[in-house]
């Protein structure tokens, strides 16, 4: 469970980019995070696995206060939380499996993690991670033979190699064609549902927010304006939270979903 308790985050230059924030995630929940650019959406993920510091309020990862962990604590959070990007941030120029098997690297030891040796038990894991994400075809090719579609699935494959209790995923599809976008969509859908992984997704498209969001978080200047299902969250609801009329660019498609 992930508990947001009157959880600011004021970043050292003075901006307030997240302004009490109370929510609750249970357990194997898929949320999606909506609101404009620089309504806190990045900076609300990013505390859950403490890339951001929280500055104040508490907040609690199955019931550890994450601003009280140590760095070995920290560590520890972070094996239980993968996390993908826009950017995909793999290294294209090695193949798909050892981006793969640096999910591994958690649990791992430091001597191993540095030379980069993985057991028979990892490349399973990394194997069975590929296959759920249906590019194990794919385990020996270098990442930058890859369309970004397949990329971003590398990135997915990598976070479930760490064998993860929860995902975060910050605009995983921004960079991606519609079709592709829906198609990792449904990868994370699939992922959360066969494996109970809760799932925390930041995204900025209302159809793909509405398509996919079990739940829908509203965020404007850093703070939680909604909290509701897809078909609570209509057109007047994200006018709302985008304090402005819908646009065109706020759709993902218009076509049929692939
Ligand atoms: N490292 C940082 N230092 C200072 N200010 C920051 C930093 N990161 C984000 N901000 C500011 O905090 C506010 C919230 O940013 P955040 O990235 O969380 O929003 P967002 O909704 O994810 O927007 P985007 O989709 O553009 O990333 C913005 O005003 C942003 O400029």
């Amino acid at each position: 469970m992930i508990e947001f308790r009157d959880v600011s985050v004021t970043y050292p230059n003075g901006t307030k980019a997240l302004d009490g924030v109370d929510l609750t995630i249970p357990d194997g929940q898929f949320v999606v995070v909506v609101g404009l650019s620089g309504a806190g959406k990045s900076t609300l993920v990013r505390t859950i696995n403490g890339l951001v510091p929280v500055t104040g309020g508490e907040l609690l990862v199955n019931g550890e206060r994450v601003a009280a962990a140590n760095r070995r604590q920290l560590r520890q959070l972070r094996s239980q939380v993968g996390m993908i990007f826009q950017s995909f941030n793999l290294v294209t120029r090695t193949t798909v499996m050892n981006n793969v098997l640096t999910g591994r690297l958690h649990s791992a030891s430091a001597l191993r993690s540095l030379l980069g040796w993985f057991r028979g038990a990892d490349k399973e894991i990394a194997f069975d991670a590929l296959e759920r994400v249906g590019i194990v075809e794919k385990a020996y090719v270098r990442a930058s033979q890859l369309s970004g579609g397949q990329q971003q699935r590398v990135a997915i494959a990598r976070g479930l190699a760490q064998q993860p209790q929860i995902m975060l995923a910050d605009e995983p599809v921004a960079s991606l064609d519609p079709p592709t976008a829906n198609a990792v969509m449904r990868d994370l859908q699939r992922i959360n549902r066969e494996l109970g992984i809760t799932t925390v997704v930041n995204l900025h498209f209302l159809d793909l927010a509405r398509r996919y969001g079990d739940r829908i978080i509203g965020m404007r200047d850093g703070q939680v304006v909604f909290d509701g299902t897809g078909e609570e969250a209509d057109d007047a609801v994200f006018e709302s939270i985008y304090g402005r009329s819908l646009t065109a660019e706020d759709v993902a498609e218009t076509g049929p979903v692939a």
